[in-house]
């Protein structure tokens, strides 16, 4: 299984896949700097919410050992740090990885290292976790034994510390025989779905088709898939759940087909801070991501573009959150709160 990042003891390195480059190149970024790694992060070298989670610890950990090299102040260090949990706003686990291991700092290098090792394998249990009540609902919920699935961006490896989300609850249902498709959205612009959810179904030996975004609606209201799945990079207390632009269509097209739609994520992307999605922060990417493609402008010169990298789905289009902890459905509250209201 491919690794979004490592951590390399000697010289101390975060040795991240560039993302950028898959899947026809795999190429490492060799992290050891705080811009390096605001950088890769910036970039999407290394994304997805999970991922960023453990960059952000291993990160306190980077920024600690250039200080010590440069001869940062501690004012200088608590900046850089800040600097690292500030370069992407949407995903919670970013400011969460980086806040888990900050308390630690005092206690050296070592200890934040050792923390951060810790989060990223703790990560990796809650995305086994989270895969399998996802795939033992799934197959209650539809009562069938062999299902047809449609995801959305890249909830993989790649996206985490090892196995995946959204992802990972497919890996599941395709180890127990359960699975006889993937439908992956490219995931415009940056094409998450086709460079690397395709990449991982292929290397997993998962039989998949991509397809444009737009096709997805007409994927699930033709009966094509039995449910989809996605990702989160933040779930707001009540169960309003950011995501990938193009999330909370494929969430629509769910509730009007009568499939189930599920988020899947570990318990650090849920922010009981954030009451509702009203109160998430869209990052706003730049226009040239949406303008050209590989390289090549495919609109009108001067164009502006409109770019949010993310989208909010409201909790009652969400059949269930899955995550390690267990599975809330959302819908059924929100069901319940109706029936409620109509009773009087
Ligand atoms: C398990 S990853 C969950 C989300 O982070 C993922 O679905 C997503 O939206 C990633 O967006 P990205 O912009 O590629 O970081």
């Amino acid at each position: 299984m491919v690794r979004a990042l490592d951590w390399v003891a000697e010289p101390p390195t975060l040795r991240l896949i560039d993302q950028t480059r898959l899947p026809l190149h795999r190429e490492f970024l060799d992290v050891r700097t705080v811009d390096a790694l605001v950088d890769a992060i910036a970039t999407l070298a290394v994304r997805g919410a999970p991922a960023l989670g453990a960059c952000g610890a291993f990160g306190v950990a980077i920024a600690m050992i250039q200080a010590d090299a440069e001869g940062w102040d501690a004012a200088r260090l608590a900046s850089e740090v800040d600097r690292i949990r500030d370069a992407r706003p949407t995903a919670v686990n970013l400011a969460w990885g980086v806040d888990q291991v900050r308390p630690l700092m005092a206690d050296g290098v070592d200890a934040v290292v050792a923390a951060a090792a810790k989060l990223t394998a703790d990560d990796t249990a809650a995305n086994r976790e989270l895969s399998r009540l996802g795939a033992d609902w799934l197959l209650t919920r539809t009562g069938k034994t062999r299902l047809r699935a449609l995801t959305h961006c890249n909830t993989g490896a790649l996206a985490t510390t090892g196995w995946g989300t959204a992802y990972g609850i497919l890996r599941e249902l395709h180890e127990r025989g359960a699975l006889e498709v993937v439908y992956a959205d490219e995931t415009r612009p940056l094409l998450q779905g086709s460079r690397l959810t395709s990449f991982e179904l292929s290397e997993d030996g998962i039989p998949h088709v991509v397809q444009v975004d737009g096709a997805a609606t007409s994927t699930i209201l033709r009966g094509l898939v039995d449910f989809a799945v996605t990702g989160a990079d933040r779930i707001a207390a009540n169960g309003d759940s950011a995501n990938k632009i193009g999330t909370v269509g494929v969430a629509l097209a769910c509730q009007r087909a009568g499939i189930p739609f599920l988020i899947a994520a570990p318990f650090s992307t849920v922010d009981l801070g954030t009451a509702t999605g009203d109160d998430i922060v869209i990052e706003e990417r730049p226009d040239a991501e949406v303008l050209s493609l590989g390289g090549v402008q495919v609109a009108p010169d001067g164009v502006r573009a409109f770019n949010p990298a993310f989208d909010v789905t409201p909790h009652d289009l969400i059949s269930a959150v899955v995550t390690e902890l267990g599975i809330v459905e959302p819908d059924a509250a929100a069901d319940e709160r109706r029936m409620a209201r109509l009773l009087g």
